[in-house]
């Protein structure tokens, strides 16, 4: 875990973590089971860790014991972390019939203690013990001829739990390790090889043993990935201490520091920095005041404040979260589904074998029959596919711990493996590229129609019904200009996906919008303002006139440069797909220093789903990853569709296969790394699990059957695939910890600057932030942008109209430039996108980055873009606000 600051120590398992947040009843109130169980309606789900669990052959008979059970709904088995979940009603079978129903199988079932962690490390049995000792007395044989009896006592001694498991599975027609080994044990007595009997229970039992251990490491780690949610908590009005299930939307509560925040909320009062590394797997802490959000599970570090929620306690994020990591652990992804039915063939083909290798020579009267039937139980101990079945789900089990652990939430196997085979990433920019926090670089009225204030009017209070990205920062600058919007006096509201919205005010008939929106309007006005390298230019309509135009700016998310150059070293091809208009796309890549390889711009929703559906078709695998507002459709076409921000739309995440639960969009290239190790992994695996099967089957065909070395070969792999699996859990290498360490003390240092600046009264800042936990905060690549020009300084340069037709999208092949090597972390590189003409180096010196002319569009456009190289001297206001970032370059404030 990268920032586990301040996380109280032995949190618990994530599976247990839905317990705190629907408490069961209060003791005395006829809940009597103590743990392990919780409630919804009349079901309850009850946790049990059975560590006889190891593979699907006892998934099979863990599911046959329970399902006949009356009152038994559903059962679940996980078999990485060795836990059974039972959805059953309290009142027809209670959780110790079903430990007991279990517990007769041998399957060491106990129902799982509240606020334990699961499978813990235990001791060795008292039968793996004694069966050692006996063992290895034994050994002294040739000194003691009768200590050679020692070794059966051995094989007797550890016996018992294998029994019991193979007579439950045998009488349920189950053919699994525990009856293959039972059958090979009683062969080797049978055929005087007590040593070798003695051997293989050891062997056997040992290994479990260590594999149980094993998994208990690895199903810790899901305790690392959420934080204790108290089960009560302090109304802040009253100071009375209440039940966090009975806490309602809208309850205010207060949350002091060290404790660990709730319910999700908005802060009302107080501030703090919050750790929000259990849901984003953002080490640092995040500055919250009002209004910013709150998620519960984080940690409130070292302030008071007061958290109006949101949501109830069962629908915060972090409950959300969950149940959806619970059922990615559950989902079987195709490798494992395809190895599950071979396996289910696999075992059958070889108990017939070792039969007819037993039987056949027998029957033809053959010599050296000890020798056969030596051959015959190696065959059966090989017959478990244990080690394969296990190849998979383990590897699976700890990338996605993994993933959730570095903030990305992935839902299921197929999603990873699909993540480690991407080709292309398709990239939106609004809100996913960008921050999605615009600022007004001006607002204009066009004609006579209206005044400025009338109009700011109309414009805010149709927006404040808008969730686009857009619409905050234009309410924001009505705001600016003391006018109020007024929401209720809009009386018909509409959206149309890629052009804008419209609305109905005091009669009016108000389009606000981009060109599309013009057309769709029937707006007489032809005259249009656009160009290259401008910002965003929106069109307010009403009545059929023209009446006003503003333009409007994003600035590219910290390291979204640094994440697809990282995806281009990974052989991965980047585009942009977006809705917004050709001169914003075309600035998004000059910050990214020409990054993309394609950048596709004013598309409808749907021509983006078709454009997923041509990248897929083209150059193969294909990633998305947007915010989620209008991309669904094509979040949803591509193979893996990931959404952004925690912040994102709650649809968003229960929709798309994962979701990144932080604004870094470096996580991307992360995840696609992880994919990529986890097939790995899994391959190296099943390698391994088919090689010792064949090496075992080879060596006793050429030389002779060794039986210790068929069971050791078998629990061996076993044990090797979820060592194996495990190195998941870690972040490879150790040359890479030492950058990201940079990286983060660069981004601590980003962070407390940001934060400065917003104590220091930057509301706009703290406003603009507020969608996303860190967003806008977070950066260290100083400078990596250019500012955004005034509207007036825009105008100056490009008069010129554009004819081109809005019908369609315009498509941009993407030439190589230098600047795509170039160092988009210092000033002005990114200017170098789009052809540089003249570039003045020197920190301070104005520097003119991108004179262009594009005769197809007729546009022209001379502009400087670099922090405090407006060029323009007449632009007082980019040092400050364009260039937030510039106070750690060039001039900065
Ligand atoms: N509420 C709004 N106010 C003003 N203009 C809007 C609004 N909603 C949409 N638009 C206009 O429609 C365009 C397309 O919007 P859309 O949501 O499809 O894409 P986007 O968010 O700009 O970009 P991306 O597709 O990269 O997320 C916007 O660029 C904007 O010009
Ligand atoms: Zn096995």
């Amino acid at each position: 875990m990268v920032g586990g600051a301040g996380r109280p120590a032995g949190a618990p398992e994530a599976a247990e973590l839905e317990e705190r947040l629907l408490p069961l009843a209060a003791p005395g109130s006829g809940d009597v089971d103590g743990g392990g169980g919780r409630r919804r309606g009349k079901w309850e789900k009850t946790y049990l860790d059975v560590l006889g669990v190891c593979c699907s052959a006892e998934v099979a008979l863990v599911e046959r014991l329970l399902a006949p059970i009356d009152g038994v709904r559903a059962v679940t088995v996980v078999v990485p972390s060795r836990t059974v979940i039972v959805e059953h009603d309290p009142a027809a079978v209670s959780q110790s019939r079903i430990v007991k129903a279990l517990n007769k199988a041998g399957l060491e079932a106990s129902v799982r203690a509240y606020g334990s962690s699961g499978v813990v490390g235990r001791w060795p049995s008292p039968y793996i013990l004694a069966s050692g000792a006996l063992l290895l007395t034994s050994f002294l044989a040739p000194l003691l001829p009768p200590l050679r009896w020692l070794a059966l006592a051995a094989a007797c001694a550890g016996a018992p739990p294998m029994l019991l498991r193979a007579f439950a599975a045998a009488t349920r027609l189950a053919l699994d390790i525990n009856v293959l080994m039972v059958v090979a044990v009683a062969g080797a007595a049978a055929l005087g090889d007590y040593a070798e009997a003695g051997a293989i229970v050891f062997l056997f039992t040992t290994a479990e043993w260590l594999e149980t251990l094993a998994c208990a490491k690895a199903g810790a780690g899901m305790s690392s990935l959420m934080s204790t949610i108290p089960p009560r908590v302090v109304l802040a009005g009253t100071g009375e201490v209440v039940s966090l299930r009975d806490v309602k939307v809208g309850a205010v509560v207060a949350v002091r520091a060290g404790e660990v925040v709730p319910i999700d909320g908005v802060v009302v009062d107080g501030q703090s920095e919050v750790d929000e590394s259990s849901l984003t797997g953002e080490s640092f802490p995040v500055p919250k005041q009002p209004p910013l959000e709150v998620w519960a599970g984080t940690i409130n570090l070292d302030g008071y404040i007061a958290v109006r929620t949101t949501a109830l306690a069962e629908n915060s994020t972090v409950a959300k979260m969950e149940r959806l990591v619970e059922a990615a652990q559950n989902s079987r992804s195709k490798t494992q589904r395809l190895i599950d039915s071979c396996s289910k063939y696999y075992t059958p083909a070889v108990v017939a074998l070792a039969a007819s290798v037993a039987l056949v020579p027998l029957l033809l009267g053959a010599q050296d029959m000890k020798r056969w039937f030596q051959l015959a139980l190696v065959l059966l101990v090989s017959a478990c596919p244990c080690a394969l079945v296990l190849s998979t789900p383990v590897a699976t089990f700890c990338a996605l711990l993994r993933a959730a652990r570095i903030g990305v939430l992935i839902k299921g196997g197929d999603i990873l493996e699909s993540l480690g085979g991407i080709r292309v990433a398709a990239f939106d920019k609004t809100g996913t590229i960008t921050k999605g926090e615009f600022s007004i670089d001006g607002f204009h009225v066009v004609g006579d129609k209206a005044e400025m204030s009338q109009l700011l009017y109309w414009v805010s209070s149709i927006e404040s019904k808008s969730s686009h990205p857009m619409a905050a920062a234009l309410v924001e600058y009505a705001q600016s200009k003391s006018v109020q919007p007024n929401p209720e006096k809009v009386t018909e509201f509409r959206i149309y996906p890629g052009e804008g919205i419209y609305g109905e005010i005091n009669g009016r008939h108000v389009y606000i919008g981009n060109r599309r929106i013009m057309a769709r309007s029937s707006c007489q006005t032809v005259s249009e303002i656009d160009g290259v390298n401008v910002a965003s230019i929106g069109y307010v309509v009403c009545d059929g006139d023209l009446v006003g135009s503003f333009s409007l700016s994003d600035d590219c998310r910290t390291g979204a440069a640094e994440a697809i150059r990282e995806l281009r070293s990974m052989g991965i091809k980047s585009v942009m797909l977006t809705g917004d208009s050709r001169s914003a796309a075309m600035r998004a890549q000059e910050q990214l220093g020409g990054a993309m390889e394609e950048l596709h711009s004013e598309l409808l929703p749907v021509d983006k789903v078709g454009l997923v559906g041509d990248l897929k078709g083209r150059d193969g695998p294909t990633l998305m990853v947007g915010d989620g507002l209008n991309d669904a459709p094509a979040l949803a076409m591509a193979d893996v569709g990931i959404t952004m921000g925690l912040s994102g739309s709650a649809a968003a995440m229960e929709t798309s296969h994962a979701t990144l639960m932080s604004s870094d969009i470096l996580r991307v290239p992360a995840a696609v790394r992880l994919g990529r190790r986890a097939r790995r992994t899994i391959a190296a695996n099943v390698a391994a699990s088919v090689a010792a099967k064949a090496a075992v089957a080879a060596l006793a065909v050429a030389w002779r059957p060794v039986l210790w070395a068929a069971v050791l070969a078998d629990v061996g792999t076993c044990l090797l695939v979820v060592l194996h699996s495990m190195t998941l859990l870690r972040e490879p290498g150790t040359a890479r910890r030492g950058s990201r360490k940079e990286d983060e003390a660069c981004r601590a240092t980003a962070r407390s600057l940001a934060m400065r600046s917003q104590l220091a009264g930057a509301s706009s800042t703290a406003t603009a932030s507020a969608g996303a936990p860190g967003g806008g905060t977070n950066g260290c690549h100083c400078c990596q942008k250019p500012t955004s020009r005034s509207f007036e300084q825009a105008h100056s340069v490009v008069i010129d109209i554009l004819a081109a037709s809005s019908a369609g999208h315009q498509e941009l092949q993407v030439p190589r430039t230098a600047a795509a090597n170039g160092n988009a972390g210092g000033c002005c590189s990114a200017g170098r996108a789009c052809g540089a003409s003249t570039v003045t180096s020197g920190t301070r010196a104005p520097r003119k980055c991108c004179a262009r002319k594009e005769d197809g569009a007729r546009v022209s456009v001379n502009t400087a873009c670099c922090s405090n190289g407006g060029g323009a001297p007449d632009s007082p206001k980019k040092t400050g606000q364009g260039c937030r970032d510039a106070r750690c370059c060039s001039g900065g404030t």
